[in-house]
């Protein structure tokens, strides 16, 4: 017998796929008292100072996420990588003025050789990558990070 028509005509019509947190890690590369920043030019946060990093991958850990975006974005190898903390953040404005929700781990790292320079390997995405010391941060900071360190977080090991 031959169907006429289409043979899901009864099934529901497909769903938009509800939208779920994103996973970000963000590094704090340290020198001494100096921190790496760079200002960002991408939609979210933009124009304002933030850290290097991106979002998880499947099947990445923290430290690897952390290494791979370290690099892609400022040629840095990073050494001692840790987990600092983890935050949980909604962003009114998403690409294309989606919220996003986003849960983003915080890592420490060193660079792995203290010659290597940061170089801006994204331009589109970054206005450029420097060290700036703890207590005389540009401004504006990205947001998130504006609120962890106002909030009296360090990124720096307690010294015994
Ligand atoms: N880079 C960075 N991301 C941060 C910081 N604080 C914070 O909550 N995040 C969150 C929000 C970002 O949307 C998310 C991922 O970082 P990102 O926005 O730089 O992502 P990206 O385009 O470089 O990454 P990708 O999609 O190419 O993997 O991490 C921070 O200081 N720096
Ligand atoms: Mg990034």
């Amino acid at each position: 017998m031959q169907h006429s028509g289409d043979l899901n005509s009864s099934s529901p019509a497909p769903q938009a796929k509800p939208p779920m947190p994103k996973v970000g890690v963000a590094v704090f590369l340290l020198k001494g008292d100096k921190l790496l920043l760079g200002r960002r030019l991408t939609t979210i946060g933009y124009n304002t100072f933030a850290l290097p990093g991106g979002h998880l991958e499947f099947g990445e850990s923290f430290e690897e996420c952390a290494a791979r975006e370290v690099k892609e974005e400022t040629g840095l190898d990073i050494d001692k990588t840790e987990f600092l903390t983890a935050t949980n953040n909604v962003f009114s404005e998403g690409a294309n003025n989606h919220p996003l929700h986003l849960v983003c781990i915080f890592m420490r790292a060193v660079v792995a050789d203290v010659n290597q320079v940061p170089q801006n390997v994204e331009p589109e995405k970054c206005g450029g990558w420097d060290w700036y010391h703890w207590n005389d941060l540009p401004k504006p900071l990205f947001k998130p990070l504006e609120v962890m360190i106002q909030g009296g977080f360090t990124p720096f090991p307690v010294s015994s």
